[in-house]
């Protein structure tokens, strides 16, 4: 079964009323980065590959704290702390409104016991302004039974200014 959005709401923080929804809380945009090396995945490990912060404004449009984002893929990191609880597991879908603005979130699964401000892949299909602060997806949480929690190399990742 799913949760309420306000059940999701007291997992995530910071939080204002306008992102708490029927069956989720949105998310909202804090960095974007870009990849300039290659990655590695491996059977026994990972290595993520160098990046590089996106700037927040080009010189010939002014807008602050706006992220101009050509065609591409990007990593964006999410401006809250997400915390999955046990007994749960997460999902985080695009806002529509990115969806018909023909850019994408590719997500994965957040297991219980993760917490962290986390990261997904926004791939965009048409040049996209975005706003630091914008609300660009959606978590929800489904109830899930598990043996461990999470305690991978993830854990705690981004909140070094909490
Ligand atoms: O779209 C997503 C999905 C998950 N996570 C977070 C929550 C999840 O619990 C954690 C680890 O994800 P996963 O287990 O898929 O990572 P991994 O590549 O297997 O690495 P590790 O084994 O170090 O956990 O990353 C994200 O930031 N973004």
């Amino acid at each position: 079964m799913f949760r309420s959005g306000a059940f999701v709401a007291d997992y995530i923080s910071p939080t204002t009323d306008d992102q708490v929804q029927p069956n989720g809380v949105d998310l909202t945009l804090d960095v974007v980065f870009e990849q300039l090396e290659p990655g590695r995945i491996g059977r026994d490990g990972k290595q993520i590959g160098d990046r590089v912060a996106r700037p927040l404004e080009e010189l010939e449009r002014k807008d602050p704290d706006t992220y101009y984002l050509p065609r591409g893929a990007y990593i964006a990191r999410y401006g809250e702390r997400i915390e999955i609880p046990d007994g749960h597991v997460g999902f985080v879908y695009p806002r529509s409104s990115l969806m018909r603005n023909s850019c994408m979130l590719n997500t994965a699964v957040w297991d219980a016991g993760y917490e962290g401000r986390g990261e997904g892949l926004l791939q965009v299909h048409h040049d996209i302004e975005i706003e630091r602060g914008a609300r660009i997806a959606q978590l929800v949480f489904a109830e899930a039974s598990h043996e461990d929690v999470y305690d991978g190399s993830y854990q705690g990742e981004n909140l070094e200014n909490d």
